[in-house]
């Protein structure tokens, strides 16, 4: 009988916020997590521990969860909703006061991407930060917004016409000390340059 295969690549924490008032208060089902959820697990090839959060759109409650999760070890915290102009809609503000640095091509080219699939993209304020040695990104509450920005846009034959912003995730997570992060081409080609590339035993 074969071996099951043992996953080579280091395991990663990784948080998934959902901020929704609706969802959270049981108005409508939340999709976000499991949209979330279900992408990184197409996409990512190392072993996932994911800390799903579904919570309301209260400042404090948002910057207090994503410090939570630092503290927890995630290397990668992904929020969804509330980036828009609505009153109520605090996520980028809340990200910004936990923030050591703000990382601003995060949110320009989500923002580019997202043109492809709808003019209403310049509406989300989404930003990226990373404190200690967490990266938090924030993603657009709209559940397929969330393959759009992560993945880009492909054209009818599943070839990809503009990468989505996971493609710098890894090499982002490499430079503040985070574990190795390996993708799945079909779904999102990894971009590090030569000399940060490393092999890991047998890959599944
Ligand atoms: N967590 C979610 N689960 C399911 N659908 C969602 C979620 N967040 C947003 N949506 C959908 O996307 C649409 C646009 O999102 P909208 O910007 O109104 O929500 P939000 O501000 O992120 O969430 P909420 O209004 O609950 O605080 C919503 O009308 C809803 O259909
Ligand atoms: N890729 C993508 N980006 C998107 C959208 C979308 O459907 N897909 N919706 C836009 C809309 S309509 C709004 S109002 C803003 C903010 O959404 P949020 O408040 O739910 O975060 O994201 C924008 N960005």
């Amino acid at each position: 009988m074969a071996e099951p295969t043992v996953n080579p690549f280091p395991p990663i924490k990784i948080g998934i916020v959902s901020v929704s008032d609706r969802a959270s208060s049981g108005i409508y089902v939340d999709k976000g997590v499991p949209a979330l959820q279900n992408w990184l697990k197409r996409a990512v090839k190392n072993p996932m521990q994911f800390e799903p959060r579904l919570i309301s759109d209260e400042q404090a409650t948002i910057s207090a969860t994503l410090m939570e999760l630092v503290e927890a070890g995630c290397a990668l915290v992904l929020t969804t909703g509330g980036t828009g102009p609505a009153l109520r809609d605090v996520t980028p503000e809340a990200t910004l006061a936990i923030a050591h640095k703000v990382m601003p091509g995060f949110g320009e080219q989500m923002r580019q991407i997202s043109l492809n699939f709808v003019p209403t993209a310049i509406l989300s304020r989404q930003v990226a930060v990373i404190r200690d040695q967490t990266l938090i990104i924030n993603l657009p509450g709209q559940p397929k917004s969330i393959a759009e920005t992560l993945e880009g846009l492909r054209d009818t034959d599943g070839k990809s016409l503009v990468p989505g912003i996971f493609a710098a995730v890894p090499y982002c997570v490499d430079l503040i000390g985070g574990p190795y992060i390996e993708t799945h081409e079909a779904v999102c080609q990894a971009f590090r340059p030569k000399t940060a590339i490393r092999t890991f035993g047998q890959e599944p």
